[in-house]
């Protein structure tokens, strides 16, 4: 057996997957409002020199307010809030500048920012249901302010400007419906164990800690169970290697087969693997781990024509009893798991020797 009690911090870029998205979010928030916020600036003063005041003013406290909140992001509680607070008056912004008093006719061009915006700030099906209505109403609002065109190139005009929104935003749809699976596949490949198709050690340990974590508020115990397939050596040695990784899938289908949704499966490392019933107190854990304990002891693995037989010891320990900490929970299960081992394997160890 390897040990169970490294400190999670080799995996530490996998503790906490939402925790990485959400700076990702955040730093990509701050570059948009501090683009955002210089761009602004810079609009500001041109209308300064074309004597509209107002607007300038507007725009100036519009890009003051921005290159704040970009500074402000990395602590804010509700980025998605954020979001909506920024894109939503842009939006509207937008929509002024293609109908108001003296507009330039290529202000249209600013709409295709919004599904490029929506969909970057939103993902798919926010940013579609934000993008797709409000390039609708700057369409209507472009049409009303121009008019129909009475004209052949000015059918043109149209249809470019109709026709490029349109191409930028099934695009931009295409792009982020693929980015998002490509990130889906590369953060389940990140997270999984290749051989077994359970979690990998570094997710087991991120969930782990999650359920302590929940457990701390809601005071619901749960309990973590680590096991180790007996004398795994020799059915490699005997069996072969590829016996031996079939032994390890055959093991995980006898755990899935039997835990409830609420429970996590994890191979921490070699033939390891860590359970967290959620939700459990020991005796009901006792009883679930001990009729795994039977199914994997009474079903043979049926590997070319060879029946193998396999068992497994168990130790469990239960939060906050045993421990608080992932750490006091691996040491409490670990040293439980080990003196199975000691007395014969193929049994579930739940307490200390008194
Ligand atoms: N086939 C296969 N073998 C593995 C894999 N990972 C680790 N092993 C083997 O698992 C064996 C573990 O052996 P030991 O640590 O001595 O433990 P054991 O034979 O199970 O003995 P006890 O734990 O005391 O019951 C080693 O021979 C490793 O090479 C794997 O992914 N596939």
């Amino acid at each position: 057996m390897q040990g169970l009690i490294d400190p999670p911090g080799a995996n530490g870029q996998l503790l906490e997957t939402s925790g990485l998205a959400d700076a990702d979010q955040r730093s990509l928030l701050r570059l948009t409002f501090s683009t955002t916020g210089f761009t602004l600036g810079l609009f500001s003063l041109l209308q300064l020199f074309q004597s509209h005041y107002l607007l300038a003013g507007v725009e100036l406290l519009a890009a003051l307010a921005l290159l704040w909140a970009a500074r402000r992001i990395s602590r804010a509680r509700n980025v998605v809030l954020w979001v909506y607070v920024y894109l939503v008056p842009l939006f509207c912004f937008l929509v002024y500048i293609v109908i108001m008093p003296g507009a330039s006719i290529t202000a249209f061009v600013w709409v295709y920012l919004v599904p490029i915006l929506s969909y970057l700030l939103l993902g798919r099906r926010a940013g579609f249901v934000l993008a797709v209505p409000v390039m609708l109403l700057v369409t209507l609002a472009y049409l009303v302010r121009y008019g129909m065109p009475d004209t052949p190139l000015g059918w043109i005009d149209l249809g470019n400007a109709l026709l490029c929104g349109f191409l930028v935003l099934v695009f931009v749809h295409l792009y982020e419906s693929r980015r998002a699976a490509a990130q889906r596949a590369l953060q389940s490949m990140a997270e999984t164990d290749a051989l077994t198709g359970v979690a990998n050690r570094g997710h087991f340990q991120a969930y782990l800690e999650r359920s302590i974590l929940a457990s701390r508020r809601t005071q619901a115990p749960f309990v973590l169970v680590v096991l180790d397939v007996d004398l795994f050596k020799e059915v490699n040695d005997r069996w072969g290697h590829d016996a031996g990784d079939a032994a390890l899938r055959h093991i995980c289908s006898c755990l899935a087969g039997r835990l409830r949704a609420t429970d996590f499966i994890g191979r921490l490392g070699g033939e390891e693997f860590g359970i967290v019933l959620g939700n459990t107190e020991i005796e009901a854990a006792i009883q679930l781990v001990e009729g795994l304990r039977e199914r994997i002891a009474d079903s043979y693995l049926v590997h070319e024509n060879h029946h193998i037989a396999l068992s497994a010891t168990f130790g469990l320990a239960q939060w906050p009893v045993d421990g608080d900490s992932l750490l006091a929970l691996y040491r409490a299960a670990d040293r439980r798991l080990y003196r199975g081992k000691d007395g014969g394997r193929n049994q579930l160890v739940a307490c200390d020797e008194q």
